[in-house]
């Protein structure tokens, strides 16, 4: 048996004081233990430039029959996008927006009886990437990786089956989106399921696993100075997000800066994880990204972090190598990954890479 994704940090416990979390709702003024400035993350303030360019990920329609080539481009030039008609039921996704703010509208002390361990991965808390950062994330999260059944029986004595009922569908229905969304793109690029030999091997979708990642951002005395979720990239192939009709996701671009997505009802966001910029030699771009917060609305999100089972090694298709291609990086699995970014964070990407003989 591969290790799974729930023992992934066992060896890498981080202390974070979930139990410190303030009383959100009561305060009237930012403490300095939430204040950013450039020191704390380099790219804190940058601005948008030339300023409000008006650019933004594309919203593509799944069912538009050139769909793959618009996923295509998507992926290399911004590493996100937005789908609509993407087939998942309206209803699901609002069932799980209810969850999620009913998980959080719940009182701390009940939350905290499904605190994340140290070494855990599912539960609740701060994310994980905190350990990174001197300044607190204005945020909560919880995250669920296989059966969240014992954690929301202590959240919700009575109705967790329901809850369990939702989180299920809803997994059900991001594991078949992300894998199409995935052949979409790499048929963009004339790879195709034959292409990748762990795909064509495992019947079905048995050769992938999946995180969901609940996050709330409560409403922020002064936004301008805080940060929801500071800057990071996703270690996935791909990210489904679905965010309420509050915006504050953000995504970075080098030539134009920090770029809001606006909520689109009813669309998701897919974001390019670290794996699928190492499948694909480069050429799909993992979406540096942000949540920042606001003054008058609460925000939710929903992440679908997906990625293949632990024993599987993720490096360049062999058709996107050649002689003068050559591949950017070492193979790698899921669980290898996940480890190194615990560890260096954002190097963790440059630290797989391959380099060139003299
Ligand atoms: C399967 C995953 C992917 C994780 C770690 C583990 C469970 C929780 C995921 C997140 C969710 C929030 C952002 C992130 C950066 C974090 O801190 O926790 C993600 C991280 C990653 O994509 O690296
Ligand atoms: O809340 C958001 O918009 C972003 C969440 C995110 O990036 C994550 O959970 O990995
Ligand atoms: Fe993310």
């Amino acid at each position: 048996m591969p290790a799974m994704l729930t023992d992934v940090f066992r060896g890498h416990p981080i202390h974070l004081p979930h139990s410190h979390q303030p009383d959100f709702t009561s305060l009237r003024e930012l403490p300095d233990s939430y204040k950013w400035t450039p020191k704390d993350d380099l790219l804190f303030a940058a601005a948008p430039s030339p300023p409000a360019t008006g650019e933004n990920i594309p919203l593509i329609d799944l069912d538009h029959p050139d769909a793959a080539n618009q996923i295509g481009h998507a992926c290399r030039t911004w590493g996100a996008f937005q789908i609509a008609n993407h087939g998942v039921p309206l209803g699901l996704l609002q069932d799980i927006e209810f969850l999620t703010g009913s998980l959080f509208g719940l009182p701390v002390q009940r939350k905290l009886k499904a605190a994340r361990s140290e070494t855990g991965v599912s539960g609740y808390g701060v994310a994980r990437i905190a350990s990174f950062f001197n300044k607190k994330m204005w945020s909560e999260g919880f995250t669920i990786t296989g059966s969240p059944l014992n954690d929301f029986r202590k959240l919700w004595p009575q109705l967790h089956l329901n809850y369990c009922d939702i989180v299920e569908e809803y997994e059900e229905q991001m594991k078949k989106l992300a894998s199409k969304l995935m052949w979409l793109a790499l048929k963009s690029l004339g790879v195709s399921e034959e292409d990748v030999e762990w795909a064509s091997l495992n019947s079905d979708l048995n050769w992938a696993q999946a995180a969901l990642q609940l996050n709330h951002y409560p409403v922020c005395p002064e936004p301008d100075r805080a940060m929801g979720l500071a800057a990071h990239t996703d270690s996935t192939l791909l990210t489904i997000l679905y965010q309420n009709n509050t915006a504050g996701l953000q995504v970075f671009r080098d030539d134009l800066g920090w770029v809001t997505v606006p909520p689109v009802p009813g669309s998701l966001v897919v974001n390019v994880g670290d794996l699928f910029h190492i499948l694909s030699n480069g050429l799909f771009k993992s979406v540096l990204h942000r949540a920042r917060v606001n003054q008058t609305r609460a925000r939710l999100s929903v992440a679908f972090l997906w990625g293949p089972q632990s024993d599987i090694k993720i490096s360049p298709v062999p058709k996107l190598v050649s002689p003068v291609e050559l591949p950017l990086y070492r193979s790698v699995t899921w669980t290898e990954y996940l480890r190194t970014k615990a560890t260096h964070f954002n190097k963790a990407l440059s630290m797989i890479r391959n380099h060139r003989e003299e």
